[in-house]
């Protein structure tokens, strides 16, 4: 904290890099803090509220996390359990933890970092449930650090990864705050109880609405970060005879690594676009609302769901991949992938588990799909809904961007009506509303991935023809456009090809380019990853590291492993010493019988 002060850092967004600079892999233990909690203070509190704690939460002075996920319930916030009951005589809210499943279980940082907490739980006053909201709570003793006296506390245990973060569990045992420490800026309750309600009841999730778009820009920096460390390492191993008898061939020349890993390196450059105009639609949207005006909250909340889960699915498939195109440097913590892999895997589940998150947009395409069919407009974002699902390809040899905008268009067009008409024959076969949707959620889920499929492409295609960019940059740029978005129909082709949208010659042309642009983006594979311009300490890979010092690097990296400051264990004196001496005695008695 002193640090940025002294750097002059201001912005959020440079304390955030510097964070993270500090903290590469694991996120810091007050990443939640600064992440999630004195956000959320700044946009859930009052104005009052907000000019009280947000200063005392930007110094450190509090520190806080988001207590949210219980035993019990993570998904179904409405299935939350901790009670709030309010206390007229005492002003109070008395916040319980009624049964085993309502104990608070997984938030990050509240087993022994944090000194308070944002929770939500279930609003009671004057005898009635008005729902979850958010209420701001002290855990530990500002002195001494001790737990505050009505609730247990402790850390949760060893987990995949994520091992920077004290997740912990939190128990409530009539426990009391003031009234005022209920986030008030949507909902209120008054002195004597009453409850005002919020415009809509959704703005509580507003906290998870930020951060998923924020997990969008770390889908980017995971996924490009394991690009880097793959395709530097792929230039520097040498491995097998391409040519017989000539010299060992850099794997980067085989075509199946290139396959592998040139259209990851394509979709980290699509994510990052992604991720920056998910957050302009953000910023734009989220002020409107803190303005009153709610019109857009559904279309972002659908945007961010649909592509927190998408972005998240595919870079956590595509470090797998990663880190298996490095052999077996790329199995060893060496190589710096298994870290990358382990800690941003968990973002498929926290901040909305991903097929939660899919259905979540799928609604949302539901809702729109009937809207168009009715005549009605739809957001610019949504209109291809509305797409004249007769119409055939127009795709040549040259795989225009048009015609590659067009084809993801049509199949997303196509799968959503397809999920919508399953919903509708359910209905119409007498089913409840619920079971007729339960029963398309599989094809709900496939025309989703394609709606955001549609979104990434679209996005990076536009980007490419507004923003001015030097032709030699455009044109490499243009490559991986153009690569993300055929290997996404190559790998997809059923999806494409299913009524018909692409003719026999058309689907060879896309064969043919994918394999094409591999060898046109080879020359400027190394350039490409070093334009992310990740630091060696940031990467923290002896396989990535700038300078291509692969082997010495691995040679020293092996040599600083605890286990070689001895040169015998101590396992062989307590357990391989003892077992072989038996084995000898026990050998000497039966040479005797
Ligand atoms: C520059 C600064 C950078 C700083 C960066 C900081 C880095 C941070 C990086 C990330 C670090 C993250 C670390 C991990 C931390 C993890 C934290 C957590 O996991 S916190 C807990 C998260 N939990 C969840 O996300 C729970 C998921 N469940 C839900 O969100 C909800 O239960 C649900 C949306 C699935 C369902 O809600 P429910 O109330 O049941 O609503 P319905 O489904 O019935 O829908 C009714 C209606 O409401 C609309 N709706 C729902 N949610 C929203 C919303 N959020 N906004 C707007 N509208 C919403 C829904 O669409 C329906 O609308 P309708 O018109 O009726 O169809
Ligand atoms: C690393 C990590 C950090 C976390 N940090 C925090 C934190 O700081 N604060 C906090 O409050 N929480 C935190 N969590 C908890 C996290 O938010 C929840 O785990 C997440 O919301 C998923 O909820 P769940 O665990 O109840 O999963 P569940 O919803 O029980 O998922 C189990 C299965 O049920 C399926 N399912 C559930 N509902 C539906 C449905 N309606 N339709 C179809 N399928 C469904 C899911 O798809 C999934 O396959 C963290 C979790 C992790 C892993």
């Amino acid at each position: 904290m002193d640090r940025m002060e002294e750097l002059g850092f201001r912005s959020e967004t440079d304390r955030q890099i510097f964070r993270e600079a500090a903290a590469p892999v694991e996120l810091s233990p007050f990443g939640l803090h600064s992440g999630m909690f004195v956000p959320t203070l700044e946009r859930q509190g009052t104005p009052e509220q907000s000019r009280k704690w947000v200063p005392l939460g930007k110094s450190f002075k509090m520190i806080g996390t988001y207590a949210q996920t219980e035993l019990g319930h993570g998904t179904f916030i409405r299935g939350l359990e901790t009670t709030a009951t309010f206390d007229p005589e005492t002003q109070e809210f008395i916040l319980d933890s009624p049964t085993l499943s309502s104990i608070k279980y997984w938030p990050g940082n509240v087993a022994k970092t944090v000194n308070h907490c944002l929770v939500m739980a279930q609003l009671y006053t004057q005898g009635k449930c008005h729902g979850t909201h958010l209420f701001l709570v002290q855990v530990r003793n500002m002195e001494d650090h001790t737990i505050m006296p009505g609730l247990e506390i402790g850390d949760i245990g060893p987990k995949l990864g994520f091992d920077g973060v004290d997740n912990g569990f939190m128990r409530f045992n009539k426990y009391r705050i003031p009234r005022m420490n209920m986030l008030m800026r949507y909902a209120k309750v008054l002195e004597n109880g009453d409850y005002i309600k919020p415009k809509n009841a959704k703005l509580t999730y507003g906290a998870m609405v930020m951060i998923r778009v924020f997990i969008v820009m770390d889908a980017f920096k995971t996924l490009s970060r394991a690009a880097v460390i793959a395709v530097r390492y792929s230039a520097v191993r040498r491995q097998s005879e391409l040519r017989p008898g000539g010299e060992e061939a850099q794997v980067m020349d085989y075509q199946t690594q290139q396959y592998k890993l040139f259209p990851l390196l394509a979709t980290s450059y699509a994510f990052l676009l992604a991720a920056e105009g998910m957050s302009q639609i953000y910023a734009k949207i989220s002020s409107d609302i803190e303005r009153g005006n709610l019109e857009d909250m559904p279309q972002l909340h659908a945007l961010a769901c649909g592509l927190k889960a998408f972005c998240t699915w595919v870079a956590c498939e595509g470090i797998e991949v990663c880190r298996m195109s490095c052999g077996g440097h790329g199995y060893s913590h060496a190589s710096g992938i298994p870290k990358i892999y382990a800690n941003i895997v968990g973002a498929c589940t926290y901040e909305g588990e991903n097929t939660v998150m899919m259905l979540q947009t799928a609604r949302y395409l539901s809702k729109c799909y009937i809207r168009g069919q009715r005549g009605e407009s739809l957001p610019e974002l949504i209109q291809y809904l509305t797409t004249d699902l007769n119409v055939k390809s127009t795709l040549g040899e040259d795989c225009s961007f048009e015609s590659l905008v067009a084809a993801y268009s049509h199949r997303a067009a196509r799968m959503v009506a397809v999920a919508c008409k399953l919903q509708q024959t359910n209905k119409k076969k007498g089913m409840a509303g619920h079971d007729a949707w339960n029963k398309s959620t599989v094809p709900f889920i496939a025309a989703t991935k394609a709606h955001c499929h549609l979104f990434i492409v679209r996005n990076f295609v536009t980007i490419l023809s507004q923003k001015k960019i030097d032709p030699a940059t455009h044109n490499v740029l243009s490559q991986l456009c153009t690569l993300y978005a055929v290997y996404g129909i190559v790998e997809n082709m059923g999806e494409f090809m299913q009524d018909g949208y692409f003719n026999q010659d058309q689907v060879s042309i896309l064969n043919r380019k994918v394999l094409a642009l591999l060898e046109d983006i080879r020359p400027n594979a190394v350039a490409l990853v070093d334009a992310f311009d990740y630091p060696d300490h940031l990467l923290q890979s002896c396989l990535g590291r700038y300078d291509g010092q692969v082997y010495e690097a691995l040679y020293e990296y092996s040599k600083s492993s605890p286990l070689n400051n001895t040169d015998i264990h101590s396992s062989y004196y307590n357990y391989i010493r003892p077992m072989m001496q038996k084995r000898s005695e026990s050998k000497n008695i039966s040479a005797k019988l």
